[in-house]
């Protein structure tokens, strides 16, 4: 038998996260999306602790407010748009990343998260920013657990199988400092039927601040689809009610 192609694999292992990171081939609407939400961003983040004149600041709220204006829609929209079913079967699914809360470089909430994918270990690059402040200075403990499951949710996918979170444990080491670039680790360890099991650190140099694991449980990928079809659904039947 031979060696498996090291190339090969690595195209295998080509996760939609790690391609939703990659700036090629886009549509000028997810480009100029991606920079809208880099803009927004980092005006979230200067906003806090701003300096701005306190004499200034309703004038800046009537600024934001004014280019609100230009986004306002009064209920939630799907974002799957352009997403065919064929999507599920392979297709370009790395747009539905772009609005990763974690990962998403067209949500300005994600830190963002950089997922990269080696043959046995996920690494995930993250510096959080003020926004993300629990204890003074540092990572609040909820986005820490957040990142665990975005990272943990790339590893169980050399299972092969993949599946949604059924439970995820952290272990706080030490305080996870903002500002600062973190590494997050996570493997996959084992299968047992459906159930994935994972782990994962989080270290700020050589410190490891954060310990975690997570069992994922495979799902049939169609359940993904039921569940923005019922997303959609949802919003189709507001607008109906509305109309
Ligand atoms: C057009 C649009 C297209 C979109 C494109 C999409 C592409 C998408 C690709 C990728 C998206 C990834 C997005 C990233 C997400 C990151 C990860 C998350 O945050 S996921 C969100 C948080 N998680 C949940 O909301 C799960 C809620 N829970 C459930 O739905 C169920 O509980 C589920 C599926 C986890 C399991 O339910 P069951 O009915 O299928 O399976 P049962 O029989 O209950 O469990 C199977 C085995 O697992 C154990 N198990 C289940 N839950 C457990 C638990 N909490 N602790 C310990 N064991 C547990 C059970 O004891 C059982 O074990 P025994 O086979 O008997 O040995």
């Amino acid at each position: 038998m031979s060696d498996p192609d090291p190339q090969q694999s690595m195209e295998a292992l080509a996760s939609p996260r790690v391609r939703a990171q990659l700036d090629e081939d886009l549509s000028p609407r997810r480009l100029a999306l991606r920079r809208i939400a880099a803009a927004n961003r980092l005006l979230i983040e200067d906003m806090v602790g701003t300096q701005v004149d306190p004499g200034d600041l309703d004038a800046v709220a009537d600024e934001l407010e004014a280019l609100g204006e230009r986004f306002r829609h009064d209920r939630p929209r799907s974002t799957y748009e352009g997403m065919a079913e064929a999507a599920m079967a392979g297709g370009a699914i790395e747009a539905f990343f772009d609005h990763s809360p974690l990962i998403g470089l067209a949500n300005p909430l994600a830190p963002p998260i950089r997922i990269e994918m080696g043959e046995e270990l996920v690494t995930g690059r993250v510096t959080f920013g003020a926004v993300y402040e629990g204890p003074p200075g540092c990572v609040h403990g909820g986005f820490v657990a957040a990142a665990f499951d975005e990272v943990l949710g790339t590893a169980q996918t050399y299972s092969g199988a993949p599946g949604m979170t059924a439970r995820l444990k952290v272990d706080y080491r030490s305080p996870t400092p903002l500002h600062v670039p973190l590494v997050i680790e996570g493997r996959f360890t084992r299968r047992e039927g459906r159930k994935i099991f994972t782990e994962g650190r989080i270290l700020d140099g050589d410190t490891v601040t954060a310990e975690a694991e997570g069992l994922f449980v495979t799902i049939d990928p169609t359940k993904f689809r039921e569940l923005a079809e019922g997303f959609d659904r949802r919003i189709a039947g507001d607008q109906a009610d509305d109309a």
